[in-house]
């Protein structure tokens, strides 16, 4: 039988969470800003990383978009996905749906075409060179005013064909999703399939407004929900999936320690839960690293991890079809694994 880690590369997964922006490496930032003469107020990639110490959402928010200034150029986008991409092949993924922040972009003076035209061509070149498929998910960010999002949207007519769902994110507490109702009214119309974190610091309550204020497809975080047995019970019943990131959640301190991840407790609820790496290079590890992470702190067995990695696909936006030939292939993996 292989190790675990071997267990984990091997088994096929779809990475549902995970912020383009988030897989920005110290050693591409630095580089990146050299190639666009910026300045970075750190003087070596080990001062960087040494500041990557969080005690809330807020801390890391700041860094992660003070980091973000090195993006400017179609190339720098595509070169930042491209990276990502190797990452996650290495870590068996095969399929990956990317958020991205336009705002945080546009508001800097980037045009929204030099955000989507690199992604976009880091996403065909990962399907035909790497056998990775892929969605864009642009998210919008929570702590600007719904009709920044709406500006945002009226960028993103142009390109809707490459983007398959509006997403909401950046800073929850004091941003309910009610503010991004109308917003969200529209992307539906539009034919975008709709995501929002809610729930990882903000209240339950936030939870229940995304899925009806806002009609989510799929809801990122959401551990909070667990402190409301009536919601918990509602997202079972529905078979809505969460998209959990338990080095995330370490970091930013949702949870106290590994160790008292809820991941297993969500799973014997019912719940479709999904592991994920958020913003693996703020993190400490890419997909793989933190499904060994949990899988060791909260003893999760191969048939628990292989659940996780089904969660990934039918949760995913990928058509049944597709969806039943990934099932497929865990099944013949587990065979052999
Ligand atoms: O974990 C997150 N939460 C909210 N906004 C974010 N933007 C990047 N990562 C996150
Ligand atoms: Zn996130």
């Amino acid at each position: 039988m292989s190790d675990l880690r071997t267990f984990i590369t091997g088994l096929p997964k779809a990475e549902l969470h995970l912020h383009i922006e988030g897989s920005l490496e110290p050693e591409l930032m630095f580089a990146l800003a050299e190639r666009g003469g910026i300045a970075l107020p750190y003087g070596s990639v080990e001062e960087l990383r040494s500041a990557y110490q969080f005690s809330n959402l807020q801390d890391f928010l700041d860094i992660y978009y003070q980091g973000a200034a090195v993006l400017r150029t179609a190339a720098d986008f595509h070169d930042l996905a491209a990276a990502y991409f190797a990452r996650a092949a290495a870590d068996g993924v095969v399929h990956a749906e990317i958020m991205f922040d336009p705002q945080t972009h546009t508001a800097r003076g980037i045009p929204f075409a030099e955000v989507i035209e690199g992604l976009s061509a880091a996403c065909a070149a990962a399907e035909r060179d790497l056998g990775i498929t892929s969605r864009l998910i642009m998210c919008i960010l929570r702590h600007l005013d719904e009709a920044d999002g709406f500006a945002t949207l009226a960028a993103a007519a142009p390109y809707l064909d490459r983007i398959a769902a509006i997403g909401l994110d950046s800073s929850e507490r004091g941003h309910p999703p009610e503010k991004f109702a109308r917003l969200f009214a529209a992307a539906g119309a539009l034919g975008l399939r709709r995501v929002a974190h809610a729930g990882e610091e903000g209240p339950p309550d936030y939870v229940v407004q995304a899925l009806d204020l806002l009609g989510i497809d799929r809801l990122d975080h959401g551990n909070r929900a667990l402190e409301d047995a009536a919601l918990t019970a509602r997202l079972a019943r529905s078979g809505m999936t969460l998209t959990v990131c338990p080095l995330s959640n370490l970091k930013l301190c949702v949870i106290p320690s590994l160790d008292r991840h809820p991941i297993d407790r969500m799973l014997e609820l019912g719940l479709r839960a999904t592991v994920n790496s958020d913003d693996p290079a703020y993190f400490g590890g890419y997909i793989g690293e933190n499904y060994h992470a949990v899988a060791t702190a909260r003893g999760l067995d191969r048939a628990a991890l292989a659940t996780l990695a089904r969660n990934s696909f039918l949760g995913s936006f990928l058509d049944d079809d597709t969806v039943a030939r990934h099932l497929a292939a865990i099944d013949s993996y587990l065979e052999t694994a």
